[in-house]
C-alpha cells in the first residue's frame, strides 16, 4: 500500500534495480560490450566516486539513446526562481507570508517556482534555496533537471505526478517527493493546480537521521521509502530541455525524450515518503524536546550534528507531558527556521499562520508562541490530548535564511507578524514565588 496506483520499490537507499522489458537489465556487470535490446549504458554518479560508501550514490541506466545526444543549450530567462546566494541584506526580523496565489493562466511547475529565501551558494554546493510553486499545467514537451541541487516537494494542494527517467511517481498533500541533483523530469498535474513547497538542496544529498539510543525502528522508517520501477517514452518530436546550472536557466531542442530509460540499477532515484508513515517519538514525562525529534531527512553538512538543512515535521501526535508548558518554548537559535504548513493548524500559532503560508525565523531572532497560545497553554488542563488537524514542517538550516525581494517585497507577507506577541504580559511578581 504506497497511496497511489503506481508500482514501487520499497528501502531507503537501497541498491534497487528495475527492468521494464525483460531481461533488459545487464546481469552480473554494469557495462558489457553489447546492452541488451540495442541500449546505451550511462551511469548517474549523485556522489563523487570515492565518496564513503555509506554515502556514495550512483546508478546505472540502460537507455535508448545517451544523455549527451541533444542539442546545445542557451540561455532561458527564469521567472522568480533565484538561487543563493540572495544579494540584499537578510534582516533579522520574524517574518511571515499569506499562501501566494495559483495563477489561472496554464503556468507549469518550472515557470510556477517563486523563491522565497535562499542560503549557501548553488556554485559552493551549500545551503539550500526555499521556494513555493504555484501552477496550474502540466510540463508540455519540456523536460528539466538541476544541476544545482536536489528536489524535495512538499505538496500542500493538488497532486504531481513526477515522471522521470527512473519512472513514474506520485505524491498528494501529506506525502513528499525527492528527485535528486541531475535527474531529468517532465511533472504532470493528474489533478489540476498544485501549490506546495520545495526545499532546493544545495548540499549532500538528503539521508535518514541516526537512531541513537531509540535503536533500530521508528521515527521515518527505511522500508517506508518508495522508489520507482523502470518506464520509459520511445517519443521522437520536437522538445524542450530546461537546466538550472550555476543558479542560471537554460534549453536545449532536444529531438526525443530523454525520459528513455528501460532498465536501471542503483541506489540514486527519486523517491517519496507519506508523512504519516513517520513513528513519532515524543515526552511520555513532562517537557517539550527539542524538535530534532520530528526529523524525517537531513542533508549533512562536513560538521557532525550540524545539518545543511533538516526537513522537519510536526505531526498528529498525543500530548502527553505533564506539570509542562506543552507548546513549542520561547526560542533563540543559532540555526535558521522556515516553516510551512501542509494542512490545519499549528500549536504555537493559531491564527495568521494558514495552510500554504510560510514563516520565517532566522539565526538568533527570538520567537515562540503567540501571546494568546501562552495565555491559554499557561492555563489549560493537562489531560492527554490528541493533536489532529495538523501537519507543520521546517526546513532547518546551519545558514542564514536569506529572503529574496518578491519575498520582502509582496502583498502576501505579514507586515504586523510582531503583533501576534504584541499581547504578551509581564506576569512578573517577586512576592510570589
Ligand atoms: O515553532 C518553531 O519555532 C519550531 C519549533 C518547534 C518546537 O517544537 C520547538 C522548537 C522550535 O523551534
Ligand atoms: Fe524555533
Amino acid at each position: 500500500m504506497n497511496g497511489d496506483s503506481l508500482t514501487y520499490l520499497n528501502g531507503f537507499g537501497n541498491e534497487h534495480e528495475s527492468e521494464a522489458l525483460p531481461g533488459a537489465l545487464p546481469r552480473g556487470q554494469f557495462s558489457p560490450q553489447k546492452v541488451p535490446y540495442g541500449l546505451y549504458a550511462e551511469q548517474l554518479s549523485s556522489t563523487a566516486f570515492t565518496a564513503p560508501r555509506a554515502h556514495n550514490r550512483r546508478t546505472w541506466t540502460y537507455r535508448i539513446r545517451p544523455s549527451i545526444a541533444m542539442e546545445d543549450f542557451a540561455p532561458r530567462p527564469s521567472n522568480l526562481w533565484e538561487s543563493a546566494p540572495i544579494s540584499q541584506p537578510a534582516p533579522p526580523n520574524v517574518m511571515r507570508w499569506d499562501p501566494l496565489p495559483i495563477p489561472e493562466q496554464p503556468v507549469d511547475i518550472i515557470d510556477g517556482m517563486i523563491t522565497m529565501a535562499a542560503n549557501g551558494s548553488a556554485h559552493g554546493q551549500a545551503g539550500i534555496g526555499i521556494h513555493q510553486y504555484c501552477a496550474s499545467a502540466s510540463m508540455d514537451k519540456r523536460y528539466f533537471y538541476n544541476a544545482d541541487g536536489e528536489l524535495l516537494f512538499v505538496p500542500q494542494q493538488g497532486r504531481l505526478l513526477a515522471l522521470t527517467e527512473l519512472g513514474r511517481l506520485s505524491a498528494r498533500p501529506g506525502e513528499i517527493l525527492v528527485i535528486p541533483r541531475g535527474i531529468k523530469f517532465r511533472m504532470e498535474l493528474p489533478d489540476g493546480p498544485v501549490r506546495g513547497y520545495v526545499c532546493e538542496n544545495y548540499g549532500n544529498p538528503l539521508e535518514l537521521p541516526e537512531r541513537g539510543p531509540v535503536g533500530a525502528n521508528g521515527y521515518a522508517n527505511d522500508r517506508d521509502f518508495h522508489y520507482p520501477i523502470a518506464w520509459y517514452e520511445d517519443l521522437e518530436g520536437e522538445f524542450e530541455l530546461v537546466a538550472k546550472f550555476g543558479g542560471h536557466f537554460f534549453t536545449a531542442p532536444i529531438a526525443h525524450s530523454p525520459l528513455d530509460v528501460v532498465a536501471w540499477t542503483g541506489n540514486s532515484a527519486p523517491y517519496k515518503y507519506d508523512l504519516a508513515r513517520f513513528n513519532v517519538m515524543n515526552t511520555v514525562s513532562f517537557d517539550h524536546p527539542d524538535p530534532s525529534i520530528f526529523t524525517v531527512l537531513t542533508s549533512p553538512s562536513g560538521t557532525p550534528g550540524v545539518a545543511n538543512v533538516d526537513f522537519v515535521i510536526f505531526p498528529p501526535r498525543w500530548m502527553v507531558a505533564e506539570n509542562t508548558f506543552r507548546p513549542p518554548w520561547y526560542h533563540r537559535n543559532i540555526m535558521s527556521e522556515f516553516m510551512g504548513l501542509i494542512e490545519g493548524v499549528y500549536d504555537a500559532k493559531e491564527k495568521g499562520f494558514v495552510p500554504g503560508g510560510m514563516s520565517l525565523h532566522n539565526c538568533w531572532t527570538p520567537h515562540g508562541p503567540e501571546a494568546e497560545v501562552f495565555e491559554k497553554a499557561s492555563n489549560a488542563e493537562l489531560k492527554p490530548e490528541r493533536y489532529k488537524n495538523t501537519l507543520a514542517f521546517m526546513f532547518e538550516s546551519r545558514y542564514i535564511i536569506a529572503p529574496t525581494r518578491f519575498a520582502l517585497d509582496t502583498p502576501a507577507r505579514q507586515k504586523d507578524y510582531l503583533g501576534c506577541w504584541n499581547g504578551l504580559k509581564k506576569h512578573f511578581n517577586p512576592a510570589k514565588p
